[in-house]
């Protein structure tokens, strides 16, 4: 994307936003509530009235689905339909609606039920499902999809820490296995473990765009995030942890309770 930009009732949700996706990328959009990065997911895909170049939101949608999976924020499923249908819905791109499964797409839709641990689910409604188990149903159907890039916008929230940790693996092994992956998320720890990149927003504008150790710096994390934070050293690498508000008392601090 280049120069994407967004505006709203005269004001600018994004602005001058450039960035690549290459295979092998997992990208990290980072940055606090309201800095834009699901505005930009949605612009990049051409969900949303935009100006500037994505070349995803020019494809048709049929060639995006192709190319692009996206997992958004919200999580809602209309219909109380079975998971394993949900989940083959993710091979609408690749066959169109009404024609049969072939044996290797049903082999497939039970091959990732089966990695994202959803087998016991597959007969159950999806309007029945608690809100973790719903968003590994989602990504699921995102990975039937198989797509070379994947677009996810906080796929960890509502994760037990177990499956938060058990998803960015997944993100990570997908890139190392040629996907581009750009997923937004708020655990800078895990941003920093398992990102090959980071891009960092704020205010609507891209403010860093690199590794993780150059992008999430004492000064950055003070900032833009308004943390500190310290590194944890273990025997598999150097941890992120953020414990502190920067600035004690500004508009980030909560406001203290009187009377209790
Ligand atoms: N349709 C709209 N009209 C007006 N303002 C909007 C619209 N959509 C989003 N915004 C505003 O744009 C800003 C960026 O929103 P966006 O959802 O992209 O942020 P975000 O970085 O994803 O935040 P969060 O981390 O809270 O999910 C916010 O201030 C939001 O209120």
């Amino acid at each position: 994307m280049r120069e994407l930009g967004v505006s709203r009732h005269g004001r600018a949700l994004l602005s001058g936003a450039s960035l690549s996706l290459r295979p092998g990328d997992c990208v990290g959009l980072i940055g606090p509530n309201g800095a834009g990065k699901t505005t930009l997911l949605r612009a990049a895909l051409g969900l949303i009235r935009h100006t500037g170049h994505s070349s995803l939101a020019e494809m048709n949608a049929a060639a995006r689905a192709r190319h692009a999976g996206f997992l958004p924020q919200t999580r809602t499923v209309a219909w109380p339909m079975p998971v394993r249908d949900l989940v083959a819905l993710g091979l609408l791109p690749h066959r169109g609606p009404g024609a049969a499964t072939p044996d290797s797409a049903t082999r497939r839709i039970e091959a990732v039920l089966d990695a994202l641990d959803l087998a016991a689910f597959a007969d159950r409604s999806a309007t029945d499902l608690s809100g973790g188990e719903l968003a590994r149903v989602l990504l699921a159907r995102v990975l039937v999809q198989d797509t070379p890039l994947i677009l996810a916008d906080e796929p960890a929230a509502g994760l037990d820490p177990a499956q938060q940790i058990a998803l960015m693996q997944r993100l990570r092994q997908l890139a190392e296995g040629g996907r581009g992956i750009l997923v937004s998320l708020h655990d800078l720890g895990h941003a920093a473990r398992f990102c090959t990149r980071l891009v960092v927003m704020e205010r609507g504008r891209i403010v860093a765009d690199g590794e993780p150790a150059a992008v999430l710096t004492e000064a950055r994390l003070a900032t833009v995030f308004g943390l500190r934070a310290g590194f944890i050293d273990t025997a598999e690498g150097r941890f992120l942890l953020p414990y502190a508000l920067a600035h004690p008392g500004a508009d980030r601090a909560p406001a203290p309770l009187h009377g209790a």
